[in-house]
């Protein structure tokens, strides 16, 4: 992927007169910093060594000026520090709402195959990185920069041959540096990619910590985390181990440097071509031109860790969502709930096969009907075609005859009601979880719609009433009141069309029958397709379908499929057979 400079810089745009400020700051801090040596100089060379009777007057001056250096060098860090860092924070900040924004955005398809902790990991450790090279990357350029620009001026006007056998390193240093931080670059990725599956493996096995203990696989578990944990180790000792060869090579070049100036100034001082202050001002210069390349080597660590950051950033900013609006959207005012499935072909985007094959029916406005079949037959992925949760390969799904391709996403989906088995609550209170049905919703609302769906009494009977918290994916209630909860989300929400995926089949009987009361009013008046295994509790419907793996073999109510004998019966003969 080549990378993406205007995109990289457009960061900066919103900061961009603070961040010249602090670049100012750089420039004046480091350039305050140069004239101490200078200074030194003079004093050892022109004051000391002159008449010493004007000596001290020249004294108080050159301290003078050396105390308004400090505070103008002082200042300019504090503002670098403080701005700098806040800048760098504010970037950080946007880039991980962009990030986080995007993400809401990307369809089912991409969350099919991604880990969340691997995508945590970019939220947090890949956007950190980003953000301390944006804003001490260019910080630390500068410094550098003008410490060794502005030290070769003054050392080759004291001594011209001695600067230029010391600049003579320079370009082995860049050449190493150059080297490295392509194999670094390469390490720290693969450091940053390993992390990302040990976040996803304790991601994966403490979202499933129930499961976990009660099959005893607290062992399984571990291993599986010390395989990832042992990757990611190895990765970081490679690294390491780059990182050692690089600076101590660097170090090695870094002391040749100083031991050059040493022996080749004192046979200089011999030949009296240069005397000691000189020898001393090169010999604090060297000390100030260290830094800077010492520097060069985790700087480019830092710009590399930081653009590495920014590429898996953009790996994922550019990925764009499969199932979009159109640029012309319709947005339907009242929707009456008429569903339609003209030859609808759909196979998941890895799979060879299709799930479903040139599937048609029509499901009339406020029209009840169950979809049953063998697991496998393709009901859970049938329902997510209607929400464009994925398109379909080939074919239409229609809604109040409009293909669901060319509706405005929001406005179809508030339209659509999803209830599961598999109920997911967030963190927070019964009423936030209510709550998200109808965001404006009132209190009032909400209790009505609590009451609609029988979970009014729990609720109250919990410590805080409908400010009770939960705890995380509605741990502290039961499966029941879990459901009760986002079926009286969906009361809220109100939507004409209702997908009930086998939204009681982990329920016990008294439970079920709870739910499903609440259901059947909630029901009422809209178009509700209802996919359930336990097949007494659709005998109601006022058609049935039945989905196989050669599409929809039957359909019509219960008493008529019965009569029929055919696929239906069959399933019905072996549940009944199985239940006494
Ligand atoms: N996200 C997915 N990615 C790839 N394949 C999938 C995905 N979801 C389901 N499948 C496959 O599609 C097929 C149909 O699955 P689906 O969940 O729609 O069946 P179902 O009839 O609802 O089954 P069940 O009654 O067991 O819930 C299965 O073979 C399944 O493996």
């Amino acid at each position: 992927m080549s990378f993406p400079v205007k995109k990289f810089f457009s960061y900066y745009k919103p900061y961009l007169a603070v961040f010249i400020a602090t670049l100012a700051c750089a420039f004046i801090a480091t350039a305050a910093a140069l004239v101490f040596p200078l200074l030194v100089r003079y004093i050892t060379k022109d004051v000391l060594a002159g008449d010493l009777t004007q000596a001290l007057s020249k004294v108080y001056e050159i301290g003078g000026l050396a105390l308004l250096l400090v505070v103008i060098q002082n200042a300019a860090y504090y503002f670098m520090d403080y701005k700098g860092h806040e800048i760098g924070a504010r970037m950080e900040s946007d880039l991980r709402a962009e990030l986080f924004s995007h993400l809401q955005m990307l369809s089912f398809d991409f969350y099919d195959k991604q880990k969340t902790g691997q995508l945590m990991s970019r939220i947090t450790n890949d956007l950190h990185l980003l953000s301390e090279l944006y804003h001490h990357g260019p910080e630390d350029y500068i410094k550098s920069l003008v410490r060794l620009i502005g030290s070769f001026f003054i050392l080759y006007s004291i001594n011209a041959p001695l600067t230029i056998a010391v600049f003579c390193f320079f370009p082995i240093l860049g050449c190493l540096a150059f080297y490295f931080n392509k194999r670094l670059n390469k390490a720290l990725r693969r450091n940053k990619e390993r992390i990302g599956d040990v976040n996803a493996q304790v991601e994966d096995s403490l979202a499933g910590i129930r499961v976990v203990q009660s099959f005893a696989g607290e062992r399984t578990e571990m291993e599986k985390f010390n395989r990832e944990n042992q990757r990611f180790l190895d990765s970081r000792i490679h690294t390491y181990k780059t990182e050692a060869v690089f600076y101590n090579v660097f170090e090695t070049l870094l002391q040749l440097i100083t031991l050059t100036v040493v022996f080749y100034g004192s046979v200089n001082i011999v030949h009296q071509q240069l005397d000691l202050a000189d020898l001393i001002t090169f010999l604090l210069y060297i000390g100030f031109m260290i830094e800077p390349i010492q520097k060069l080597a985790h700087m480019s660590t830092q710009l590399q860790e930081g653009i590495t950051g920014f590429q898996r950033f953009m790996e994922i900013m550019n990925l764009k969502p499969t199932i979009e609006n159109k640029p012309e959207a319709i947005v339907l005012p009242e929707v009456r709930g008429a569903i339609e499935f003209r030859q609808v072909t759909f196979r998941y985007g890895d799979r060879s096969n299709d799930v479903l094959s040139n599937l048609s029916f029509r499901v009339q406005p406020g029209e009840f009907i169950a979809i049953v079949g063998p697991s496998g037959a393709g009901k859970t992925t049938l329902c997510s075609l209607i929400p464009r949760f994925y398109d379909v390969s080939d074919g239409e799904v229609l809604l109040d005859g409009v293909n669901v391709r060319d509706l405005e996403l929001t406005s179809l989906r508030s339209n659509v009601g999803l209830v599961q088995q598999d109920v997911y609550l967030f963190d927070g209170t019964v009423l936030d979880n209510i709550r998200y049905g109808k965001p404006e919703a009132s209190e009032e609302e909400i209790i009505e719609a609590a009451k609609h769906a029988n979970a009014h009494e729990f609720i109250m009977s919990l410590p805080f009433g409908y400010h009770s918290e939960i705890g995380q994916r509605g741990v502290r209630l039961s499966g029941g009141q879990k459901q009760r909860l986002s079926i009286a989300r969906l009361f809220l929400k109100n939507p004409p069309v209702l997908l009930l995926d086998e939204a009681t089949s982990a329920l016990d009987n008294e439970s079920e029958s709870i739910v499903k009361e609440s259901l059947d009013k909630l029901a009422e008046g809209r178009t509700t397709i209802v996919i359930a295994h336990r097949l007494s509790t659709i005998r109601s419907a006022q058609r049935i379908l039945v989905l196989t793996e050669d599409g929809i073999v039957e359909q019509g109510t219960h008493h008529t499929l019965l009569a029929r004998d055919g696929t239906y019966a069959n399933l019905y003969a072996k549940q009944f057979e199985y239940q006494t």
